[in-house]
């Protein structure tokens, strides 16, 4: 799929989702490049039909784009709960567990996808695969990088810390963290592997998401129109 021919299903993906917010929603904001897709499609809905939408950004990009595309942004503490969350994701199973973090948000977005009733997973079609296996992004607290590193390769990982691009170093989530990317090939249990990372000291939250299945619904983007996932 060339560059294009993906973004242009991304955006496909993300209007489609955004289609799906009604009058009265509290919405959570995803982030990355297919969830912002989404946001711009709130805004305007917002705009040209006059509905009422309250967003719950899910990092400080999704925060900063809601605004400008003029959705009113609450801080997930200033809500009880989420009617419908669109975000998108790095990898996609048959049985709808998913890696995310490719933005470095996966934590926030993990609180806002646990407070949802319901979750849009809107991606292209390289997203899907029948197993997981995408390098896990984990987030650590800086002062524990080393022995998390040491952890995760007792689990069979090879974990990398991710270096900025726009600046020397790691890259710094929007909670102040590292995040090291780990390889693990071919992911057979995953909620067993999240668990695991997830009670290493130091992690705040890895990137599997395995526990959401029930309330997912996957939107894939193509270029005849959107195709909706059928979980196995
Ligand atoms: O941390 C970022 C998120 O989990 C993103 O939703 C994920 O990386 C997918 O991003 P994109 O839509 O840009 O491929």
């Amino acid at each position: 799929m060339s560059k294009q021919h993906n973004l242009e299903a991304k955006r496909i993906a993300g209007y489609a989702a955004a289609e799906q917010v009604q009058d009265g929603m509290v919405v959570g904001l995803g982030t990355g490049s297919t969830a912002q897709y989404a946001i711009q499609r709130v805004g305007e809905r917002i705009q040209e039909e006059r509905i009422a939408v309250t967003g719950i950004p899910t990092s400080y990009q999704s925060a900063l784009r809601a605004r400008e595309a003029g959705i009113l942004v609450v801080d997930l503490p200033g809500v009880s709960s989420i009617d419908l969350t669109i975000d998108g994701a790095d990898q996609i199973d048959a049985r709808f567990n998913l890696i995310k973090g490719g933005g470095a948000a996966h934590t926030r977005e993990k609180c806002v996808a646990d407070a949802s009733e319901r979750i849009l997973i809107v991606a292209d079609a390289t997203k899907v695969s029948e197993c997981l296996t995408a390098p896990v992004p984990v987030e650590v607290v800086p002062y524990a990088t080393v022995g998390v590193g040491r952890h995760i390769r007792a689990l069979g990982g090879e974990p990398v810390i991710r270096e900025a691009v726009r600046k020397d170093g790691p890259v710094i989530t929007d909670n102040g963290n590292f995040v090291l990317d780990c390889a693990f090939g071919t992911i057979n249990e995953p909620a067993a592997l999240a668990a695991r990372l997830n009670a290493i000291p130091g992690v705040l939250t890895c990137g599997l998401f395995t526990e959401y299945a029930e309330k997912i619904t996957v939107l894939i983007g193509e270029s005849e129109g959107c195709r909706t996932l059928t979980r196995r």
